[in-house]
Parts: C-alpha cells; sequence; structure tokens
C-alpha cells in the first residue's frame, strides 16, 4: 500500500519521513495553506530524496502554466489536484505534462458525488477521497464517512485522505481498502511541522496491521 505524507515544508522531516516508510511525500502549492511552500522549498527537500519516493505538489485551481513551471523548476513526479478543476482540464494537464502522475482529489459528501468521480478516470492515474469543508480546501483534520467507500471500486487505484492519524488509521483500513493513505494534519506539532514520534507510530502500527499482529479494530488502539 502507498503512503503519503502531505504538507511536508522543512528538507529534513521530508528525508526522516522517508526513511520511516512514506512511499510518498506532499508538497502544498496552495499559497493560502499554512502549509505552503515555495518553488525553492520544494526543491531543496526534493533533491535530498532519494528516486523512488514519489513528490507530489499540491494545487487548488491552479493555471496548467503555473503547474507546470513548478513541477519542472522544482522535480516533483505527481500533481494532486485538490480545487474544482474539470476532467476537461485534466485532460489538457495531462497533454503538458506527460510524464507525472496526476491525482485528482475530491472532498466527498454523498453516496450520488463519489460515483461523478467516474467522469474522470479516462484523465487521471489517481483518485483521492478527502472530506468536505465548507471554508478550507484540505489539511482540515475531517474524517469523511469511510462507509460510503465500502462498496466503492474503480479502475484506477484511489488514496483515502482525510483526518487520519495513529489513532484512527487501522479502524480505516478495517472499513476501506484503498491503494494508499494521506495524512497531514493528524500527524502533525503545528501546520507543516510533523511529529516525527507519530509518523514513527503510525509504520509501527502499519506494520502490525500488515502482519495480521492487529485485530480488526486496532488491538491498544
Ligand atoms: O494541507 C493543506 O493545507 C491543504 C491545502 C489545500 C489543499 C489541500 C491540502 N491538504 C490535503 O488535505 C488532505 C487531508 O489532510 P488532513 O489529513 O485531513 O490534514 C491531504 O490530501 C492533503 O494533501
Amino acid at each position: 500500500m502507498r503512503v503519503k505524507i502531505c504538507g511536508i515544508t522543512q528538507p529534513e522531516q521530508s528525508i526522516a519521513i522517508a526513511s520511516l516508510g512514506a512511499t510518498a511525500l506532499g508538497f502544498i502549492c496552495v499559497p493560502s495553506s499554512p502549509r505552503y511552500v515555495t518553488t525553492s522549498q520544494i526543491q531543496a527537500a526534493v533533491a535530498q530524496l532519494p528516486e523512488n519516493i514519489d513528490k507530489i505538489g499540491v494545487f487548488a485551481n491552479a493555471s496548467i502554466d503555473a503547474i507546470k513551471q513548478i513541477v519542472i523548476d522544482s522535480g516533483l513526479t505527481g500533481v494532486q489536484l485538490h480545487g474544482d478543476e474539470s476532467p476537461e482540464f485534466c485532460d489538457q494537464l495531462r497533454q503538458a505534462l506527460s510524464n507525472i502522475e496526476i491525482l485528482k482529489a475530491f472532498r466527498i459528501r454523498t453516496p450520488e458525488q463519489l460515483q461523478t468521480t467516474a467522469n474522470y478516470t479516462n484523465y487521471v492515474d489517481t483518485l483521492l477521497f478527502d472530506a468536505y469543508h465548507p471554508q478550507q480546501l484540505g489539511g482540515t483534520g475531517k474524517t469523511l464517512d469511510w462507509k460510503m467507500l465500502q462498496q466503492y471500486s474503480s479502475n484506477r487505484p484511489w488514496f483515502l485522505a482525510g483526518g487520519l492519524t495513529t489513532d484512527n488509521i487501522i479502524q480505516a483500513l478495517s472499513q476501506v481498502n484503498p491503494s494508499g493513505i494521506d495524512l497531514s494534519s493528524g500527524l502533525e506539532r503545528a501546520p507543516g511541522d510533523k511529529d516525527l514520534a507519530k509518523v514513527a507510530l503510525l509504520f509501527e502500527r502499519l506494520g502490525r496491521w500488515g502482519d495480521g499482529e492487529v485485530g480488526r479494530w486496532g488491538d491498544g488502539e
């Protein structure tokens, strides 16, 4: 399973988090976010990371030209679209950036909305499901109703995001079967400052879960 840790702002934390087991790191390119990082900050983090770690830039309603420039300048390997981008926009981004992973994030409120995500599967590589918040685009710490995803299937891999923590991750994985998980504010001391002890605990719990040592609802959680 892929494990993406998002909202990295400090280069030294990115190396530590990759060493603990993350398969992907996320960098917030949304200027209004408290986790926003500049192109040179991303460059500094990316330059120190092993090749096998996915480096994902998170954008919301940015232009194709702006995304392309940041991807090229910073060495990102993927783009997460976390705003109201249309399937046509995703298609155009694919034409502009052929060798990067495109993830489309959806802030899911209803089962009906989940069905509409099928309109995107021809244009993106990966889907990501986050919780809805009326004022914030992401990094809210809110969980979505995992039950909505229990019967979900797609021809694309998908990430579960939204309010995941060391305390609820095993419960979430007991209910749904995503290709990957994405955690941000649940592993922080403050926005953009990851708590490495929490990150280590996450991977310890995931390891026990993977080995079948943790019960259905997460023994000792
Ligand atoms: O983290 C942010 O500040 C952010 C800002 C704008 C768009 C997306 C953002 N983060 C994404 O939110 C989800 C879930 O975060 P959390 O675990 O609930 O804190 C995650 O995919 C981040 O990439």
